[in-house]
C-alpha cells in the first residue's frame, strides 16, 4: 500500500510490485507512458521497494538542487549494492565516507599535473592513437565501437595508473568482459528477482556471477597496485592511486580510507568513465556523418580558430561557439545515463506538495527534462540551434542536465567535458566521416542498457585537404 498523501502510479502486485507494468529490456517508453497518466511525479514498487519517478525541470530542480542533501542518499538493499561491497563512490550513501572520496577525487581530478603530465596532455596523447586506427582506414568504412571504448578507458586508465593499454591486454580484456557481464545482470530479471526475494540470495543461481566477476576485477587491480607500490615515492604522486596512497598515510586513524576502498573506487572511476564517454561520442560521429552540413559548419569553424596552431585546447573551446552547440546538442540527443544513478530520500520529505519517507527510491528520467517541451527549441529533433542565442553565440539552457545536478551531480564532469571536445576537435580537424552508401537509412532508437548506446554502425574516413 502506498503511504498517505504518497505521489500516485498504478495499482501493484503482492511482492511483485509494478515490475509487469515495465519492460526489463527497455523500460524508457513504458516510465513515458506513465508520465502521462499519473504526471511529473509518480510511483512504482520496485518489488517491495517504494519509489518515485521525477519528470521535467521544475521536479527535478525541486528534488536534486533545492532540497539537494534530502534526496542525495543512493538505495543500500539493492543487488548492486551487494555486488560492489558497498564501498567506491557512486552507490555509497549519502554521509561521510562518500563526502570525503569525492572531495578528494575532485580535488585530484583539479589538480592533475601529475607526474608533470597535465590532463589535456593524457587525451591528446590517446588521441593519437585514434588518428593512427583512423589513419590505417581512409577510403574504408570502420566499425568505431572498440576504438572509441579503448580511448575512453585509456584515458581513465591514464588519470588513474598512468598506463594505457592494447585492447588485447589482459587488463582490458577481463574488465570489459566482466563489466559487461555485471551490467547486464543488474539490468535484468536475476536482480529483480534477488531484490524481491531475499530467500534466493545464497543459492547457486546465475546472478552469481556478478560477484565472482567484482572478485575478477579486485584481483587484477590489486596486482596493478602492488606493481605501483614498488615504484612509488610517497609525497610525489604521479597518478591518482598515488595521490590515495599518499592520502592513506595523511588518514591513520581514518577507517574510510583504505586499500580495499581504493580498489572499488578505481573500478567504480574506470566503469563511470569509459561507455559514458564512448557511447557519447559514437552517437556524435552518428549525428554528423548524417547531417554533413553540420559537420562541414563544425570544421569550417574549427579551421579558423585553430589556424596556425598545431592542436587544439581545452580554452578553444571559448572561441568556437557552434562546435560547444554541437557537442552540447550530442550529449542531449545521446541521454546517455537515462536514469541517472538512483537516489534514495536520507529522510522523510515533501516534492511539489507529496510526502515521501525516508528511503523512498528516486530515479530520475532524464529524457523528460533533455527533450522537454517548453525548454527547448527544437525538443525531438537534432538541430544545435537548441544551444545558440539569435546573435550565434552559446546559451546553456538550464534543462541541459546529462551529467545531473545537485550534490550527487557527475564527479567526471571536467573530464568528460574536455574529451569530448578534444576528440571531436582534433578527429573534425583532421578526417571527414562519411555514412557508408551501403549502409542503408541510419537507425538512430538507442539499445538501452546503464548507458544508452547507438546501434553498431560503420564510418567511411576520408582525409580532409583543408587544413
Ligand atoms: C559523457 C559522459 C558522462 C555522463 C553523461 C555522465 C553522467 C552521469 C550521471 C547522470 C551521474 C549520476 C548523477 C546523480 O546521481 O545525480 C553520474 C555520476 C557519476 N559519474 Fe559520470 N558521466 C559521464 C562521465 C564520467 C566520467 C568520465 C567519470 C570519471 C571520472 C564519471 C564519474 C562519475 C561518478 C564517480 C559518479 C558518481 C557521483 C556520486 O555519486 O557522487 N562520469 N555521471
Amino acid at each position: 500500500k502506498r503511504p498517505k498523501n504518497f505521489p500516485p502510479g498504478p495499482p501493484a502486485l503482492p511482492i511483485l510490485g509494478n515490475i509487469l507494468h515495465l519492460r526489463i529490456q527497455n523500460p524508457l517508453e513504458d516510465l513515458e507512458r506513465l508520465r502521462k497518466s499519473y504526471g511529473n511525479v509518480y510511483s512504482l514498487f520496485i518489488g517491495p521497494n517504494l519509489a518515485v519517478v521525477i519528470n521535467g525541470v521544475k521536479v527535478m530542480k525541486e528534488a536534486i538542487v533545492t532540497k539537494a542533501t534530502d534526496f542525495a542518499g543512493r538505495p543500500q538493499d539493492l543487488f548492486i549494492n551487494d555486488v560492489t561491497h558497498r564501498k567506491g563512490v557512486i552507490l555509497v550513501d549519502y554521509g561521510t565516507s562518500w563526502r570525503e572520496h569525492r572531495r578528494f577525487a575532485l580535488m585530484t581530478f583539479r589538480n592533475f599535473g601529475l607526474g608533470k603530465k597535465s590532463m589535456e596532455e593524457r587525451i591528446h596523447d590517446e588521441i593519437q592513437y585514434i588518428i593512427k586506427t583512423l589513419d590505417k582506414n581512409i577510403g574504408k568504412a570502420l566499425s568505431p565501437q572498440v576504438m572509441f571504448h579503448n580511448a575512453a578507458s585509456n584515458i581513465i586508465c591514464q588519470v588513474l595508473f598512468g598506463t594505457r593499454f592494447e585492447y588485447d591486454d589482459d587488463f582490458i580484456r577481463v574488465t570489459v568482459r566482466c563489466f559487461t557481464e555485471i551490467s547486464k545482470i543488474t539490468n535484468g530479471p536475476w536482480a529483480m528477482l534477488y531484490d524481491s526475494f531475499s530467500f534466493i540470495r545464497n543459492l547457486p543461481l546465475p546472478f552469481n556471477k556478478a560477484f565472482r566477476n567484482v572478485e575478477t576485477m579486485k584481483n587484477l587491480l590489486i596486482c596493478l597496485v602492488n606493481e605501483h607500490k614498488k615504484s612509488r615515492v610517497p609525497g610525489e604522486p604521479r597518478h591518482f592511486v598515488d595521490c590515495y596512497l599518499d592520502e592513506l598515510e595523511k588518514r591513520p586513524d581514518d577507517p574510510s580510507f583504505s586499500e580495499d576502498q581504493l580498489i572499488m573506487y578505481a573500478l567504480d572511476l574506470h566503469f563511470a568513465g569509459t561507455d559514458t564517454t564512448s557511447n557519447t561520442l559514437l552517437t556524435g560521429f552518428l549525428y554528423l556523418m548524417n547531417h554533413p552540413h553540420i559537420q562541414e559548419r563544425c570544421q569550417q569553424e574549427i579551421d579558423k580558430v585553430l589556424e596556425g596552431k598545431d592542436r587544439a585546447c581545452f580554452e578553444d573551446r571559448h572561441n568556437m561557439p557552434y562546435m560547444q552547440a554541437v557537442i552540447h546538442e550530442v550529449q542531449r540527443i545521446a541521454n546517455t545515463v537515462p536514469l541517472s544513478v538512483f537516489h534514495r530520500t536520507t529522510k522523510d520529505t515533501e516534492l511539489m506538495g507529496y510526502s515521501l519517507p525516508k528511503g523512498t527510491i528516486i530515479i530520475q528520467n532524464m529524457n523528460s527534462v533533455l527533450e522537454e517541451e517548453g525548454q527547448w527549441k527544437y525538443p525531438h529533433e537534432f538541430n544545435p540551434e537548441n544551444f545558440l542565442n539569435d546573435q550565434g553565440e552559446f546559451v546553456k539552457p538550464e534543462a541541459f542536465m546529462p551529467f545531473s545536478a545537485g550534490p550527487r551531480m557527475c564527479l567526471g564532469e571536467g573530464l568528460a567535458r574536455m574529451e569530448l571536445f578534444l576528440i571531436m576537435v582534433t578527429l573534425l580537424r583532421k578526417f571527414k566521416f562519411i555514412w557508408p552508401e551501403d549502409a542503408g537509412e541510419p537507425d538512430y532508437t538507442p539499445l538501452y542498457g546503464i548507458t544508452l548506446s547507438p546501434r553498431p554502425y560503420r564510418m567511411k574516413v576520408q582525409l580532409r585537404l583543408s587544413q
